[in-house]
């Protein structure tokens, strides 16, 4: 296993990049820990692959150093870097059984074959394709051959790292939830560093220690999937992270209190004058409609989600989201809403502001 360092990384795909606008992946510095499950998550087109290239060999960076343990790989072709890779669709030798599909990394590494049929039989029991094991690969599902190649991505102990580009795609989506499952415990199992690639964040959220969101070339934050929800750094992790996503809405900040249309609210920091737009985030989860307290809304509709409802509103011309818990009061009423100081988070030109505890 290996730290992965990036380095003042940045990648354009055009010779002579005349602007920061121009680079798929915009300048990025930083050091991914050893064992650590890490996934790349952001919409399509934010970089994700790009940075995924340059870690696996495929694309040299424009711009900066790559380095496992401290190595400079960035010149290595992919085959020096010992990396195992798991791509969208399977790769997988039909003709040979599903046990031989295994064991091939395994035995290009020269492993004495007790070893080899160790290794085979528990990553084989952690995918369930134990009974499987002496079926030749064709005539086998996707789902089973996609699971193969997870297999083969995961069966050799030695790798730096193991990289997954949507390893989920071609998967049924009853069993994407379990796959997700068995990735986890393998990764708690075996401790392998892993990136994996998504643009779905219930993939990202359950798959990984530390998501990486990426937004428009630039990774906006690292996180641990808390972190994420609680404390957002950019306005975009906010509404992209969470069902639905944060309410951002434009206010001015003044001290310990922001003004919106139709009041102010009390922040639980006090912040210096802030330049720039300004805006204040709050999760649905932390908005409570009142009956008699906080700012005038009008309540749109309700969506009824299973456990919770979804009350749309418009506060003073802006959609806001509020989550109402089960059980929770909904009566003609309740035209005013109220945000939890504690989780109302400040943002200037989109980024995270910290405020000063109030003494
Ligand atoms: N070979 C290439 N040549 C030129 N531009 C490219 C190339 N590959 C990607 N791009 C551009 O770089 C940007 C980032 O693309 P990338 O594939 O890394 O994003 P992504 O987040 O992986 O998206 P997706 O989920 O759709 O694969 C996009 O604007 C894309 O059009």
């Amino acid at each position: 296993m290996a730290r992965i360092t990036l380095r003042n990384l940045a990648h354009s795909y055009l010779a002579q990049p005349r602007g920061e606008e121009e680079f798929a992946l915009k300048e990025l510095d930083h050091d991914w820990a050893d064992g650590e499950a890490y996934a790349l998550l952001g919409a399509s087109g934010c970089g994700k692959t790009t940075l995924l290239n340059i870690i696996s060999g495929l694309i040299r960076p424009s711009q900066g150093r790559i380095l496992f343990d401290g190595h400079d790989v960035t010149d290595a072709p992919t085959a020096a870097r010992n990396i195992a890779q798991v791509f969208q669709f399977p790769v997988v030798y039909d003709t040979l059984t599903v046990r031989d599909n295994l064991a091939f990394p395994l035995r290009n590494r020269g492993l004495p074959p007790a070893q080899v049929a160790a290794r085979v039989q528990a990553v084989a029991r952690m995918l369930g394709l134990e009974e499987s094991l002496p079926r030749r690969a064709r005539g086998l599902t996707a789902d089973a051959k996609q699971k193969i190649s997870l297999g083969r991505g995961m069966v050799r102990q030695d790798v730096n790292a193991i990289l997954f580009d949507e390893p989920l795609t071609v998967i049924d989506p009853q069993m994407k939830w379990e796959l997700r499952t068995q990735l986890k415990a393998l990764h708690r199992e075996f401790g392998h560093t892993m990136i994996y690639v998504t643009h779905d964040q219930t993939e990202a959220l359950t798959f990984a220690s530390r998501v990486v969101v990426m937004h428009e070339g630039r990774v906006v934050q690292i996180g641990t999937p808390q972190d994420l929800f609680e404390r957002p750094a950019h306005t975009f992790v906010g509404y992209f992270i969470g069902s639905p996503g944060m309410n951002v809405l434009p206010a001015r900040v003044e001290g310990d209190r922001a003004h919106l249309p139709g009041g102010a609210i009390p922040l639980g920091r006090g912040y210096a004058p802030l330049s720039g737009r300004t805006e204040i985030g709050i999760r649905p989860e932390f908005a409570r409609l009142s009956a008699t307290e906080g700012l005038p809304v009008a309540i749109r509709r309700v969506e009824d989600v299973g456990r919770h409802r979804i009350v749309r509103a418009d506060l003073g011309g802006r959609p806001l989201d509020i989550v109402l818990p089960e059980g929770g009061p909904l009566g003609p009423d309740m035209t005013r809403v109220t945000f939890d100081p504690a989780h109302v988070g400040v943002f200037a030109d989109g980024w995270r502001v910290e405020g000063e505890a109030a003494r």
